[in-house]
This record gives structure tokens, C-alpha cells and sequence, in this order.
């Protein structure tokens, strides 16, 4: 099954070719969390990272390691407390909320963890289409895909007019992916969109959100915990401790290098060399970098 089709014939499809993705470029980027308690939670520290338009990345790493904070930063639903991130050409950690607003109805979608935090529980399969559709001028909407075709395309054609309180958890989540490209979004965001769904609906609403990459070149970012969804995709980004710690490139894994040369250890060494572990680099005669623990344990060689 594919999404093809002008989701939405405006000014992004009018030359009947793809809208195309949106690049992302995040500088520094630091976010605290003000707590009721009077402290600071740090969820971010200081993040680098650029995404090529029309690219796919997966979003891993820990509980708490910070994936989802930046999703939301991303997509504009959230402003960092220091750094900067752009999409396209525009910085939108600089923009006002008017600006922000417009940007989040049309050229990025957000699916939030959980379908129903997307959706209108008390309404309709088609009504929540409509809902996502609002901020449309009239003539986008009359261009737009009509919604039962765009139903069709997630297999929830018999659903239009059921009410999203009595669908299954895999026809919520293929509902809210509907709602989310409904804008045709040039960024789609995308948190655990495949996480409680049975193997059928997850393989399901994967296939769609990579016809969406295929079909429209649309940047599209997923949060994931599920290894098999994070194989699907290009380009991983590990998040470590509120930083991109690793970056995994068609297969290949590669460690990122952060503020004051810090670098976080592949999790599989990082199990057998404990902090406090004695390392020692050598170049080969090659020119490669040999890296070795020590034999010695704690200060003492
Ligand atoms: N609204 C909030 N208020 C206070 N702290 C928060 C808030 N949201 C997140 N945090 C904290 O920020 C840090 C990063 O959380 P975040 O949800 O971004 O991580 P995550 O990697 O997406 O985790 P998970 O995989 O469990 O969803 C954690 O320490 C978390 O407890």
C-alpha cells in the first residue's frame, strides 16, 4: 500500500512535483525542565545534529536519555532553553508562537507517543481528518485528498464514520498517521509510532511512513525502542545522557564526539569496560587509532 497521490495540491505540489523534505539543523541545542519541586531537570545538553531533506532517521537510546524533548523541539511544540535549531532556512527557537503555529499546521506533523494524544476521541475517523485540516486555506482543502481515499490508503476506509473511541489500538495509530499527513508535511515526527501494536500493524503503519519518504522525498524522524523498526530505517541517532552519543549509517556504527572530545563507548563495551576503566590509544602502523584497555585496574597500571 502507498500513500502516492497530491496529499495536498498547495503551493508545495501545485508543479506537480514532490513538496520535498525539510532539513533540520540543530546548534547547542540545551533544554531544562522546571520542576514543581524548584529544580532543574537537564534534558538536553548540548546537541549537534543536521538532517539532510528527505532524509529517514530513527531516534534511540535510553529511558530519559532525551529523544522524545527533542522531537518536541523539533517540531516546534516546545522552545529550547539555549542553542538553536532550523528547519529549512528559518530558526524556529527564534520565531513567535503566530509563526510557530503556521509552521506546526502545515509544513510539520508531530505523532506524540500514544494515538489518542493525537486524535479526538469522540469524533470520527473522517471529523478528525477534518480537524487536522483546519489551518488549510479553503482552496488547499478543496485541492487536498478527499478524505475517504486518504483513509483508504491506511486501510481505515470502513472506520470513516466510526468514532475513534471504538477502534482498535492499530486503527487509532493508523488514523493519526492519516491526520498527521493529511497537511502533506515536508517534516513528519514521529514518537514510538509502533510501540503496543500488533506485528501486522506495525509492519503496516511502517510501510506507510516510508511510502511517505518514497513518495513525497518528506523528512521524516521516528522515536523508537524496537530494534527491527530501527533497522528499516538509513540512519540511526543513538541519544546518550541529553547528547547524540552514537550515529549508525546503513549497518555501520560510529561513536559521535562531543563537547571537550568526550566520547561515548558502544553500549556493548561501555557493559565490559565499567567507569573508572583505564584506557590507552595507540596509532598502528597504518595510521589507525588503536584503542585497548589497560590490565591494570582503577589508577594503578
Ligand atoms: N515535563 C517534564 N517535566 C520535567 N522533566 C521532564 C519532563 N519531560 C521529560 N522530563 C525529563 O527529561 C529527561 C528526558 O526525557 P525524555 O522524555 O525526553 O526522554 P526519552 O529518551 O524520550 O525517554 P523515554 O524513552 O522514556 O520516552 C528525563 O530525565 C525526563 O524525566
Amino acid at each position: 500500500m502507498s500513500i502516492g497521490g497530491a496529499l495536498v495540491a498547495g503551493e508545495d505540489t501545485r508543479s506537480g512535483g514532490p513538496a520535498g523534505g525539510l532539513g533540520v539543523r540543530c546548534e547547542g541545542v540545551v533544554h531544562l525542565y522546571k520542576t514543581f519541586g524548584g529544580h532543574d531537570v537537564v534534558a538536553l545538553r548540548g546537541v549537534d545534529l543536521v538532517i539532510a531533506p528527505g532524509e529517514r532517521v530513527a531516534f534511540l537510546g535510553p529511558s530519559g536519555s532525551g529523544k522524545s524533548t527533542l522531537l518536541t523541539l523539533l517540531g516546534g511544540i516546545q522552545k529550547p532553553s539555549a542553542g538553536r535549531i532550523f528547519l529549512g532556512d528559518e530558526e524556529i527557537s527564534r520565531m513567535g508562537e503566530r509563526y510557530l503555529a503556521r509552521i506546526r499546521s502545515r509544513s510539520v506533523s508531530t505523532m506524540l507517543q500514544g494515538a489518542t494524544r493525537n486524535l479526538l476521541p469522540y469524533a470520527t475517523g473522517r471529523q478528525n481528518i477534518a480537524f487536522a485540516r483546519l489551518a488549510l486555506s479553503s482552496s488547499e482543502r478543496r485541492d487536498a485528498m478527499l478524505d475517504t481515499e486518504l483513509l483508504g490508503r491506511v486501510g481505515l476506509e470502513e472506520q470513516a464514520d466510526q468514532v475513534v473511541s471504538t477502534m482498535s489500538g492499530g486503527q487509532r495509530q493508523r488514523l493519526a498517521l492519516a491526520c498527521s499527513v493529511a497537511t502533506a508535511p515536508r517534516l513528519l515526527l514521529a514518537d514510538e509510532p509502533t510501540s503496543q501494536l500488533s506485528h501486522e500493524d506495525r509492519d503496516h503503519v511502517l510501510h506507510l511512513i516510508h511510502s511517505l519518504g518514497d513518495d513525497f522525498g518528506t523528512t521524516i524522524v521516528v522515536v523508537t525502542h524496537q530494534p527491527e523498526v530501527a533497522a528499516t530505517f538509513p540512519r540511526t541517532v543513538t541519544m546518550k545522557g541529553g547528547r547524540v552519543g552514537a550515529e549508525g549509517r546503513h549497518g555501520s556504527e560510529y561513536a559521535v564526539v562531543g563537547e571537550d572530545g568526550v566520547l561515548h563507548l558502544p553500549g556493548h563495551v561501555a557493559a565490559e569496560w565499567p567507569p573508572g576503566t583505564l584506557v590507552k590509544f595507540e596509532d598502528d602502523d597504518q595510521g589507525r587509532l588503536i584503542i585497548t584497555r589497560s590490565s591494570g585496574e582503577g589508577a594503578g597500571l
